[in-house]
């Protein structure tokens, strides 16, 4: 066949290898900096085609010395009479995953992009973008200023930028709307979103799809496309398509993005770059990407978006304080998993381990509801798979009523109502009804795992799965490991949460765990706030112009004050008398009144009916607030935005420290990465503890000893050894905190 010529990878890397050398004797001054082994290679393939390949694993980022070396290859190329064509293409099946996103942190050297993608699209020698893997940000840009794009079909495309606080700002802003159109182009870049090869193509974004060997597929069009003209495959050269509705598109474009962007200032700036596509020539939308891109990239936002980037990451190296780690610590293999209590978090998990391809025993102990939780399953399953476009996995599910139909399985996940007597009773039929070895997991959302574990034959296999709700949605999982837990139990739970597709935590066992334990002291601030003269209305306000989805209280209405109440009651909480530290009974006075959210069309708000979704203030709620104040000697002072959220915020901060130095959690990325994935904390502000570190550990610690003497029944408010340490010890910056929490003595 025409690719006979087509070298096998051992030929291709032996150039590789002379090319290699080559440019590490013309770099000779990089020896020094480390950078050798990220860099472009180049082969000639078929006679006539120069083939570059991007090698910087894993994923091929657009590092400095990656630039430099395509930049020398290009020029290769270009100078190499019997080159007619050029096709570059990424090593190991990974096109590019774009920018080198550590580097943004660092002093930018090396070329940079957006020249070098000008260069590269006014070649008067075809390119060719081979793309395989990933065509992501910079590397999607590269794309763009080849002249054709040939994909593979299992290539997923895209401009993530705005997800790390900034925009495509090599060029991406101003080529894709020319080639896909404005109302693609403002949706790809607004949201990040990747596409498939199969919309890429139906977009026009690439050229050809293949399900085959898209080197050669590229290599076959670059052979037949040499010497032909190429003025209109430069995008840069094309006229952006300007619809007739194009203003009321960017006015949309603009009110959705502020709606939903809740304070995130990179969606704004996307929607203003692609503007400046539909409405400047080629040369004056650059500038406006460049100018737009140099205010993002300084800024808080980034820099917080781009930590969460690596926290999601990191914390899958998770360790213990015993000494587990991620890498000695191997999984057992999972085929068979039961779950135990069909409730709306058992059905939700049920979901999630059949889509991950897991069988599963799914047990409630009453027929009825066996069936009912059976039907919504099903639903769930099917509407699943209709957005996928696969078929549901209904097959994978057994459901049964009986609990010794658990007998066999691999791994058993215990989802029953959060009450310790109901799981003890179900931990020691477990233990009684399994085959040994049978990893016993509890999805409690903060009880005792260690408690739990007692009852068992063997407490090793016990540990905590702690799913958010709609668990079949949510990524996050807390994986709680108790005092016995093996750390193959807690990797085999880390294991199964990533075939969830979850980004999964590894947390030590207290009291609410790390998620639950911060929110006690924020959600009693919220309510200290009330009984001193705030309105729900107003922390709420003040809570999502932060850029919480939703404040306390509309949420507490949506999950219903009713399961609070009952954790409250069942910790004795509710009547005891509470004489050294503030207590305020307000949720409680609610319940009691039967308000317990939107479920009854009443809650810290009220509703059109139960069910109702649209919180409106309920005058009968301040009435009653007011009345409560009165009786209890509380005088109504006016409260402010900053009052809310320092003493909400701060209070829960000081939780995150407090965790920290009880080695709760292995760092501040754990505490970040289940706040902003599990609790709604914006995203663009990095996470609690990361945003500390942004507003100045001093004036936390300034704040929240002014606050403490104001409220010295408060214990929450009082500021914790750690911040005290931390701030003793030059606040170092947070990838240091670590340090200081293992070594006491700690000066750095
Ligand atoms: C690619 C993925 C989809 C792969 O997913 P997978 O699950 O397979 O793997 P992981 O996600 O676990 O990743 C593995 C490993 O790789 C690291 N990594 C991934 N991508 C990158 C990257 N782009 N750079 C660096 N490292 C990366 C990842 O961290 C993992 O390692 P770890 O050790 O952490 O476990 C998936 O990884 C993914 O989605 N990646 C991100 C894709 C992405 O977002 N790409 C866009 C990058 S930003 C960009 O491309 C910007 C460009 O548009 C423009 C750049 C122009 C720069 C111009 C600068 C101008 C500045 C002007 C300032 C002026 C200021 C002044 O005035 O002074």
């Amino acid at each position: 066949m025409i690719f006979g010529r087509y070298p096998s990878r051992d030929k291709q890397d032996k150039a590789i290898a002379v090319s290699a050398k080559k440019f590490r004797s013309a770099v000779g001054s990089d020896t020094s900096n480390g950078l050798f082994g990220n860099m472009a290679l180049y082969s000639r393939v078929s006679g006539s085609v120069g083939l570059i390949t991007l090698q910087n694993p894993p994923v091929n980022a657009l590092s400095a010395v990656v630039r430099q070396s395509l930049i020398d290859l290009m020029d290769r190329a270009l100078s190499e009479p019997e080159v007619k064509s050029v096709v570059i293409c990424g090593q190991n099946g990974k096109f590019c995953g774009g920018a080198d996103i550590k580097e943004f942190r660092s002093d930018m050297t090396g070329p940079p992009l957006v020249p070098m993608i000008d260069r590269l699209e006014l070649s008067s020698k075809p390119v060719v973008a081979a793309i395989e893997g990933v065509a992501l940000g910079g590397g999607l840009e590269l794309a763009l200023g080849c002249h054709y794009r040939v994909a593979h079909s299992k290539t997923r495309l895209g401009l993530p930028e705005v997800t790390l606080g900034l925009l495509p700002g090599a060029g991406g802003t101003q080529r894709l709307p020319r080639l896909v159109g404005i109302p693609a182009a403002l949706e790809l870049i607004t949201t990040g979103r990747h596409v498939t090869a199969a919309e890429a193509l139906q977009l026009g974004l690439v050229d050809f799809v293949t399900d085959h060997n898209t080197i050669e597929a590229a290599v076959k069009l670059a052979l037949s496309v040499a010497g032909k003209s190429l003025d209109s495959r430069r995008i840069s050269t094309c006229k952006c398509p300007r619809p007739p509705y194009a203003d009321a598109l960017f006015e949309e474009a603009m009110q959705r993005v502020r709606r939903s962007a809740r304070g995130a200032i990179a969606p704004v700036a996307c929607v203003q770059a692609v503007h400046a596509a539909a409405t400047l020539p080629f040369a004056r939308g650059m500038e406006q990407e460049k100018q737009l891109m140099a205010t993002l990239f300084t800024s808080g936002q980034a820099r917080a978006l781009q930590y969460q980037f690596f926290a999601q990451r990191a914390v899958s190296r998770w360790s213990t304080p015993s000494g587990a780690r991620w890498d000695t610590s191997k999984p057992r293999p999972v085929h068979k998993v039961a779950v135990i209590g069909l409730g709306t978090m058992g059905r939700g998990i049920t979901v999630a381990l059949a889509q991950a391809g897991l069988s599963v025993v799914a047990v409630e102990t009453h027929e009825k509801q066996l069936m009912e939780a059976k039907r919504v399953v099903s639903g769930m399953l099917e509407r699943g798979a209709k957005r996928l476009g696969a078929p549901p996995a209904l097959d994978k599910i057994n459901y049964s009523c009986e609990i010794q139909a658990v007998a066999d399985v691999d791994l058993v996940i215990e989802a029953v109502f959060e009450d310790m007597v109901v799981k003890k009773t179900v931990f020691r039929q477990l233990s009684a009804i399994c085959k040994p070895g049978t990893f016993l997991f509890t999805n409690t959302s903060g009880l005792d795992i260690d408690e739990l574990a007692a009852q068992t034959r063997n407490p090793e296999l016990v540990v905590g799965m702690h799913f958010f709700a709609p668990a079949h949605v949510m990524k996050l999982l807390e994986v709680v490991y108790g005092r016995r837990s093996s750390s193959q139990a807690v990797a085999t739970a880390m294991k199964i949460g990533k075939n969830m597709d979850k980004i999964s935590v590894a947390v030590g066992n207290c009291s609410g765990f790390v998620g639950n334990r911060m929110l006690r002291p924020y959600l009693d601030q919220a309510f200290f706030l009330l009984e001193e003269g705030a309105t729900p209305e107003l922390v709420d306000q003040a809570l999502e112009e932060f850029g919480f989805a939703m404040g306390v209280f509309r949420m507490s209405d949506l999950s219903g004050l009713d399961i609070g109440w009952k954790v409250r009651k069942a910790k004795e909480m509710v009547s005891k008398t509470h004489q050294d530290c503030r207590y305020s009974p307000l949720g409680d006075l609610l319940c009691e009144r039967g308000r317990f959210g939107q479920k009854t069309g009443r809650g810290w708000y009220q509703y059109d009916k139960p069910g109702g979704r649209v919180a409106k203030p309920d005058p009968w709620l301040h009435s009653f607030l007011e009345k409560y104040r009165a009786q209890r000697g509380f005088v109504a002072r006016r409260i402010d935005h900053q009052e809310v959220l320092e003493r909400c915020l701060y209070a829960l901060i000081n939780e995150g420290f407090r965790i920290l130095e009880d080695r709760i959690a292995s760092g501040p990325e754990d505490i970040d990465v289940i706040y902003v994935l599990g609790y709604s904390w914006p995203r663009h502000r990095g996470g609690p503890m990361f945003y500390a570190q942004m507003v100045g550990l001093s004036r936390i610690l300034e704040k929240l000893e002014y606050y403490h003497q104001l409220h010295l029944d408060i214990p929450s408010l009082q500021p914790c050894s750690l911040l005290r340490k931390l701030v003793a010890n030059g606040r170092p910056p947070i990838h240091k905190w670590v340090e200081v929490i293992k070594n006491p003595h700690s000066h750095l």
